[in-house]
């Protein structure tokens, strides 16, 4: 039976097949004529490395694209043009420039690329993250008053300190046990739920969730299926292979969006259920969205799920990159770390908790972040940006529809604007300057400009408090007979927005402070 029903399905395999050549070699002479008439329109485009038929210089970028357009910075200078299939894009790789795209133009440069990924998983760009125009200013509006407003982030550090002191009460359990625990799932699933909490009050990762056993089960399939789908889909840049579906990914995002897509509603309805009072007094970020809907001033349904989708990824996966690399980077440098344990105990001492207050006289800590950022940016090239017309930019044309790669990665390693760029070392950032909230375009862990992360008070917060409140609280040391210069320091990229560690951190914890200390904190382990 198999066998008589290969030769037809063989057929329109190859009917497939040579229709998308034809469609190939058609979309080439297009492209040829395009590029004719760029010419006789005497486009004069910043330098870039020479182009290849149908794919530009999409194979240029390899594994690893922020090392990539690094290395094209050398070459070419700050300002790289690239043709990435069918999509203009520039690559800005120095403060200046920056500047340039940010802040001189930040209006032109304002805009967001529309793709598979947008339309399957973030609603159509109906959420914040890639919204633009209107939509983006009442997004953002409502975004940064309802959800983010300083008295908003304020009244959520309990939710934050109870959720620390479960995961660290985890950890040090484990290393009672005297077992090893791989800090980035550890890191990932705090950061994932202090954001859940924060939107639909429950939790969903580790030991003690509050979440229903299968919504459990649902969120976290949806989050590892989507790091499995990436993010990159052929379709943008090369539209005539797109029915190829190559790797199957946009197949797999249209299940995991409907997946997504079933969870906010259920989500809703149970909070619509609850009459959007949140528990405990403090209403849920999808309380708040609702009730805005309805007294018939917020956003539609699809926009509350898009912003819900946004905060849930652009939230968790960010920080907890962070939170691990500054770890890695602290267990490769004892020294440093000893610099921060001995400002924890003269700052905060060993007879209480770290609590939110002591963050602004935690200097040293401040300086281990910023160092962090500028080695280990969480978005190496921010979220692409995209022009919304023609322009000009040091004296070079910009067409209309340009995706703008800011490379803050190069720009963080950049030996003309750091001294033994290569080293980890906070002490750089002691006496300096030099802050994160888009002010210094050679630091933008952040972005810069209207679209600078909308997240960054909360984000900022939960980095530094997660990071003191572990260190100050557990004694960390690598696995028996790893010594710190053995830790990992590769990065991986395509899964996740975000460049992770390629080999996840293992640490024993121990406890640090008295017993007395945990104990009147409610910690058990
Ligand atoms: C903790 C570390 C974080 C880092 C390093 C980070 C970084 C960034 C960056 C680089 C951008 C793009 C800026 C640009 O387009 O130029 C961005 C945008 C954004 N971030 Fe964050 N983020 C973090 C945390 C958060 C958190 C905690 C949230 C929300 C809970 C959040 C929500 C957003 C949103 C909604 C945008 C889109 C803003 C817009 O397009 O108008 N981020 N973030």
């Amino acid at each position: 039976m198999e066998s008589s029903r290969q030769p037809p399905n063989l057929q329109v395999n190859m009917y497939w097949f040579y229709g998308v050549m034809i469609a190939g070699v058609l979309v080439w002479v297009v492209q040829l004529i395009s590029a004719v008439n760029q010419n006789k329109l005497k486009l004069k485009l910043p330098p870039g490395p020479p182009q290849w038929p149908f794919v530009g210089n999409l194979l240029d970028l390899g594994k690893m694209p922020h090392h990539a357009m690094t290395s094209m910075a050398k070459k070419y200078g700050d300002l790289v043009y690239l043709r990435l299939g069918v999509v203009h894009a520039v690559v800005v790789s120095s403060p200046d420039m920056a500047k340039e795209f940010l802040k001189v133009q930040d209006s032109v440069f304002s805009g967001r690329s529309s793709g598979v990924q947008s339309k399957l998983i973030f609603y159509d760009s109906q959420g914040l993250i890639l919204s633009v125009g209107d939509h983006w200013r009442l997004m953002r509006k409502v975004t940064t008053l309802e959800l983010f407003s300083t008295k908003r982030v304020k009244e959520g550090e309990p939710i934050r300190r109870e959720e620390l002191l479960i995961a660290i009460s985890d950890l040090l359990e484990k290393g009672n046990a005297k077992e090893t625990v791989k800090m980035d799932p550890f890191l990932f699933g705090l950061a994932i739920n202090n954001i859940t909490r924060l939107l639909f009050n429950e939790t969903y990762y580790g030991t003690k969730v509050t979440g229903a056993p299968q919504d459990c089960k649902t969120l976290q399939d949806l989050i590892t299926a989507n790091y499995d789908a990436g993010f990159l889909v052929i379709r943008d840049f090369i539209p005539w292979l797109g029915p190829l579906d190559l790797g199957g990914t946009e197949a797999k995002m249209k299940k995991n969006g409907r997946g997504f897509d079933a969870f906010f509603s259920k989500k809703m309805d149970e909070h619509r259920a609850q009459g959007l009072k949140g528990r405990n007094g403090l209403p849920a970020l999808v309380d708040v969205l609702l009730q805005l809907q309805q007294d018939g001033e917020g956003p539609s349904e699809p926009a509350i799920k898009g912003l819900l989708m946004d905060i849930l990824l652009a939230g968790s996966e960010t920080a907890a990159s962070v939170e691990t690399w500054a770890l890695t980077e602290l267990m490769r440098h004892p020294e440093a770390r000893q610099k921060l344990l001995t400002e924890l105990d003269t700052v905060v001492g060993r007879d209480r908790l770290v609590e939110e207050a002591d963050l602004v006289n935690l200097k040293y800590l401040q300086a281990v972040v910023k160092e962090t950022f500028r080695l280990h940016p969480a978005l190496p090239f921010l979220v692409p940006h995209e022009s919304l017309s023609a322009t000009k930019v040091a004296g070079y044309d910009i067409p209309a529809k340009t995706r703008v790669f800011v490379n803050i990665y190069h720009i963080g390693r950049d030996p003309s604007l750091w001294s033994d760029p290569l080293s980890f070392n906070p002490d750089r950032f002691l006496d300096s300057p030099i802050g994160v909230r888009g002010q210094n375009f050679e630091l933008l862990p952040f972005g810069s400009g209207r679209r600078i992360c909308v997240g960054l008070n909360l984000g900022m917060l939960l980095i530094e408090l997660n990071l003191a409140q572990i260190l100050h609280t557990c004694e960390l040391s690598l696995p028996p007979g790893v010594k710190p210069e053995d830790v990992d320091i590769e990065e991986k990229f395509g899964e996740q927005v975000t460049t992770p560690k390629a080999v996840p951190l293992e640490i024993v914890a121990a406890p640090r402070l008295p017993s007395r200390v945990y104990k009147e904190a409610g910690m058990v382990f």
